[in-house]
């Protein structure tokens, strides 16, 4: 496909350490378009790092072959630096990478390892800063160890955007935060993917949590691609994937229950406010009502 920024035929990855071998991927084919949003998703030791680290060369395949962003990285003669620049990766606790004694050295490290001007890197870190939220003017000068988990992790991830890479990799990119600071942790992420046209590639054991930014899903389970496609369609198979111990969302687990209870919602339907419009727009036709709490409780108590 002409416009696959990353195409992977056959992989198959064995770890080597004597006397054991491990294959921790195994027959792996897939094409991400760029700038698409896809997951990765499965249990531990389903393989996921392994097939991410295959995308920036810090692995090369046993068997198969793989073209990222042009670049044949199984061939053994080709030079991978250039391609680790396009390719950005932040690690599950990317802010004990932190080392800096403020946010803008942090920020600025990468692209003055790349060599650039000094006005290039000014700019890049003002601009990567901006994209995570963190204002330069207001956060550049501090600490980042003075600043919250979410906002250490945000800065981290400014450091990766410097780079100006192509395709962003995420490994567990919330594990740790609140509630709070996962949700604008994606919400940023969001803004990066407009403002940047950036290929990212999520790796979860948590669906619910990517459901929300990735387009497509990748179901991993012992170094197998064992399903595919969009959340919604993936979602509604919740029996097979609680067999690869992978938890269904809970809106989803719902829906299946109403749909076994004869109540034909559509399987497009993904959020609670798609369910809700769908059940109040059929509620003539059935036999069951939809209560909303909030307005019952609005009502003067008779
Ligand atoms: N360096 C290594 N040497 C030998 N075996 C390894 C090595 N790295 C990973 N493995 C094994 O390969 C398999 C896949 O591991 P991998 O880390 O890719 O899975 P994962 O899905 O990312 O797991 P997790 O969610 O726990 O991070 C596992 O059985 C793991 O034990």
């Amino acid at each position: 496909m002409h416009d696959a920024i990353i195409q992977v035929e056959h992989l198959t990855h064995i770890y080597k350490t004597p006397p054991l071998e491990k294959k921790a991927l195994d027959d792996v084919s897939l094409e991400i378009k760029r700038g698409d949003c896809v997951a990765l998703i499965g249990f531990n030791g389903s393989g996921k790092s392994t097939l991410v680290q295959h995308f920036n060369g810090l692995l090369r395949p046993t068997l198969g072959s793989l073209r990222v962003d042009g670049v044949d990285v199984g061939d053994p003669h080709v030079d991978l630096r250039a391609l680790r620049q396009r390719v950005g990766m932040l690690f599950q606790f990317p802010e004990s990478q932190l080392f800096a004694p403020t946010v803008y050295a942090d920020v600025a490290f990468g692209p003055q390892r790349m060599k650039l001007g000094r006005h290039e890197i000014r700019a890049r870190v003002k601009g990567a800063l901006r994209s995570v939220g963190l204002p330069p003017e207001e956060y550049g000068h501090r600490s980042p160890f003075a600043l919250s988990g979410g906002q250490r992790r945000r800065v981290a991830l400014a450091g990766v955007l410097a780079m100006s890479p192509r395709i962003l990799i995420l490994d567990e990119p919330t594990v740790g935060l609140d509630g709070e600071g996962r949700a604008e942790f994606y919400s940023y992420l969001q803004k990066v993917r407009s403002e940047h046209g950036v290929t990212i590639i999520l790796v979860s054991h948590d669906m619910s949590e990517v459901a929300s930014m990735a387009g497509w899903l990748y179901v991993l389970h012992h170094g197998r691609i064992v399903m595919q496609g969009e959340p919604r369609h993936v979602f509604a198979r919740g029996e097979q994937l609680r067999e690869w111990d992978l938890a269904v969302p809970p809106l989803h687990d719902l829906l299946t229950h109403l749909r076994r209870q004869g109540i034909a919602l559509p399987v497009e339907i993904s959020t609670v406010d798609e369910a809700f419009d769908f059940l109040q727009a059929h509620r003539q036709k059935s036999s069951f009502q939809v209560v909303c709490p909030e307005a019952e409780a609005d009502q003067p108590r008779r």
